[in-house]
């Protein structure tokens, strides 16, 4: 039976023996009823993912209030800064706050961070708000063939972890300029000499699907530092194993007809399967790589997020658990 303050009986179900603090949609839309939602339907159509059917409605119920909420995190993370710095006698520079998107291939995190990314840039007083996604962190090709994980591409180990780590290091260390590697899907590879840099903004959005993995172990059996040690709030994008597959066969479809007939693409040799054998080699993608990756990595690191948003089938986020502080 899950204990509720009176005030939580119209809004969140809080059980005792959870950390999260759990809100159905229509508790969570009215959270924010008096927050201005930034964004029109073009910006919306700009953002969306391929696939994903995110609309003005979805923005207004669930990203709305979202944004609200971290805008209070970043606030009170901002006062803590100013009280530690006046305690200490000593003017601490401030580091961007870093907000880590989590989840599958394919769940639309992208979207998620896009969104994020936008209305963020629209509070006053918060105009610097950037986003690196981690497969910029992935070996190149040519080291993965050599390491034997080119079917691997996603798993924990495909990542230069220590890069990703330095990465996150530096910008937390508040250093002026950063500088990321950058991945191009088109050609499923790292694009050799390019890199997006990172100049000390307000906040930063770290997406990727391994963001919130726990510390790896080092050669010598030490613990290292983990990506999510540098970050001050966590977002797990999260929906059915089912759905997602779905989502991916059917974006694997689209992309059959638009990126893939492009020749400099990965994938060119799939823009001429017929819808059939899209169809089997999409699953078989997906059942080799994606899903393996989902249940052994990816799923098992939910419970550390700040924040799990859970997705229906039509891609409509219907729960929010927001861990207790
Ligand atoms: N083979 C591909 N060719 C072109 N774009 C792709 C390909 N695979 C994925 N994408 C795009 O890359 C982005 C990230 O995809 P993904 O890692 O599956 O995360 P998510 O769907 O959760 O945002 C999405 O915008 C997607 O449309
Ligand atoms: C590039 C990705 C590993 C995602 O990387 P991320 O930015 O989440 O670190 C993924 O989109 C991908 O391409 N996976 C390989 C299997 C596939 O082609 O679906």
């Amino acid at each position: 039976m899950p204990v509720t303050s009176p005030q939580a009986a119209t809004s969140a179900t809080q059980p005792a023996t959870s950390p999260f603090l759990e809100f159905d949609r229509a508790a969570w839309s009215r959270l924010s009823a008096a927050t201005p939602q930034p964004l029109t339907s073009a910006d919306i159509d700009r953002l969306r993912g391929l696939g994903d059917p995110v609309d003005l409605s979805e923005v207004d119920t669930v990203y709305r209030p979202l944004s609200r909420l971290l805008s209070l995190y970043v606030a009170s993370s901002r006062r803590l800064g100013s009280v530690t710095s006046t305690f200490l006698g000593e003017r601490m520079g401030r580091t961007p706050f870093v907000i880590g998107v989590a989840g599958s291939v394919a769940v639309g995190k992208s979207t998620t961070s896009r969104l994020l990314r936008e209305m963020l840039r629209r509070w006053s007083g918060m105009p610097r708000v950037d986003l690196v996604t981690t497969d910029g962190f992935l070996h190149p090709n040519a080291e993965l063939e050599r390491r034997g994980l080119m079917s691997r591409k996603g798993f924990p180990e495909s990542y230069d972890q220590r890069a990703l780590l330095r990465f996150l290091s530096a910008v937390k260390s508040g250093v002026p300029e950063v500088t990321a590697p950058v991945y191009d899907h088109l050609t499923y590879d790292i694009v050799p000499g390019r890199e997006i840099t990172v100049h000390r903004p307000d906040v930063l959005i770290v997406e990727g699907l391994n963001v919130l993995q726990p510390a790896r172990t080092t050669a010598d059996g030490a613990p290292s530092l983990a990506v999510s040690d540098f970050f001050d709030f966590s977002i797990y994008v999260d929906a059915r194993t089912s759905d997602v597959r779905r989502w991916y066969v059917n974006r694997f479809l689209s992309l059959r007809e638009t990126a893939f007939s492009d020749p400099r693409s990965y994938f060119h040799r799939y823009a001429a399967l017929s819808d059939e054998e899209a169809v089997e080699t999409a699953t078989r993608i997906w059942g080799s790589i994606n899903e393996p990756n989902l249940e052994e990595n990816i799923l098992p690191t939910r419970g550390r997020a700040s924040l799990v948003l859970t997705k229906s089938g039509d891609h409509r986020m219907h729960r929010m658990r927001l861990r207790k502080i």
